[in-house]
């Protein structure tokens, strides 16, 4: 049987440790509404949630994170600048984890302040570090803003960077995509026949799908101007690969980080933004000569990142998820904000996992 007790008692500490810091506590609902809130989890969470209906609300699923139904509540309601904590339990399919939990605790503090941005992310970080420092965990953090900076720049189509930046959180299709823009890899001989009939609906038979002709023709449309587009040149395509492999200490990263911008201008805000973030982690006494730095963390993790992101892991435990992880979600406010936004960064402990590892002392 599940043992609820002890991770609770854990989780019931976090949380009174972050409020004691000032965050206020929240206890959003279990089931959300499919209908406004399941998309914004991206393809992988949205395919991991258990999804039921209910008769007069339509459909609901169980709530993979915390971090979207705070927002939610906060955009309705919720005063400016705000922290919030809150502790329980989240749901989530783990059909390529079968050994992992299903259901698990979660103890988060978020902070929605448009004052000081890397201060905040400093904040988040510093506040979850602290409660862990006991377990010795690595740290890791990384930088979604960097990666969709280097997207935006490359001299392309818009449609061509729209695609990279869905992809993301894909590294494989991300890739394979990067390697088709590039001329690096052929067009598949099917597309390339359909891109070549003189009518493509030709034989294409009754419509079966939920398609209509007019989609097909615009998407068709779509391929033949992509195939029509010149190839991403070599030196971008070298300079992204670059920027993906930055793996160091975060000031030896940024200093990498600062030589890849030379050549390519579009990331030096987010390099700057950064610099910034470092000093203000430094600031709050986290040591950055063991804070690792490695510009794809965060790509496999929540897909409403769009900034910071961090995790802190069990070295000797690869087998397991981030102890803790985070990251800033701003994109995500403007989504549920009715026309308002503001910055927003947060991050979660899992009791369960503390437990696992031998505990807090
Ligand atoms: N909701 C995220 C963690 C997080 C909280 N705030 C920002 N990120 C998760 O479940 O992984």
């Amino acid at each position: 049987m599940i043992d609820r007790s002890a991770p609770r008692k854990l989780a019931s500490d976090l949380r009174a440790r972050f409020e004691a810091l000032g965050a206020v506590p929240v206890e959003p609902p279990f089931l959300l509404s499919a209908d406004t809130l399941l998309d914004l989890y991206g393809e992988d969470i949205r395919g991991r949630a258990y999804v039921t209906s209910d008769p007069a609300r339509g459909e609901m699923f169980m709530r993979p994170d915390f971090t979207v139904p705070v927002v939610q509540m906060h955009m309705a309601q919720g005063a400016e600048p705000a922290r919030y904590t809150y502790s329980g339990e989240v749901f989530r399919r783990q059909e390529e984890h079968p050994d992992r939990a299903i259901e698990f605790l979660q103890v988060g503090y978020e902070v929605f302040d448009r004052a000081d941005p890397v201060g905040a992310e400093a904040e988040v970080f510093a506040r979850i570090a602290e409660a862990l420092a006991p377990m010795g965990l690595k740290a890791v953090i990384g930088d979604i803003g960097l990666l969709r900076a280097a997207i935006e720049g490359l001299d392309t189509t818009q449609r061509r960077k729209s695609a990279l930046l869905r992809h993301i959180w894909h590294p494989r299709r991300f890739r394979a995509l990067l390697d088709r823009f590039a001329g690096r890899a052929p067009v598949p001989a099917a597309r390339e026949a359909l891109l070549n009939a003189a009518d493509p609906m030709a034989h294409a038979g009754p419509m079966i799908g939920l398609r209509s002709a007019a989609e097909i023709e615009a998407r068709i449309a779509a391929l033949r101007e992509d195939a029509a587009t010149a190839p991403i040149s070599e030196g971008q395509l070298e300079l992204i690969e670059a920027l993906l492999e930055v793996r160091e200490t975060a000031p030896y990263a940024l200093e990498q980080l600062r030589d890849l911008a030379v050549d390519m201008p579009s990331i030096s805000k987010a390099v700057e933004r950064m610099a910034a973030r470092n000093a203000a982690l430094a600031d709050m006494g986290i040591d950055l000569e063991t804070l690792s730095f490695e510009a794809t963390y965060g790509r496999t993790s929540m897909e409403y990142y769009d900034g910071f992101v961090f995790g802190l892991i069990a070295e000797d435990r690869p087998d397991l998820p981030p102890v803790a992880s985070g990251g800033r979600y701003d994109a995500l406010t403007s989504k549920l904000g009715q026309g308002r936004e503001i910055p927003a960064v947060g991050g979660v402990i899992r009791p369960g996992l503390v437990l696992d590892l031998g505990g807090l002392s």
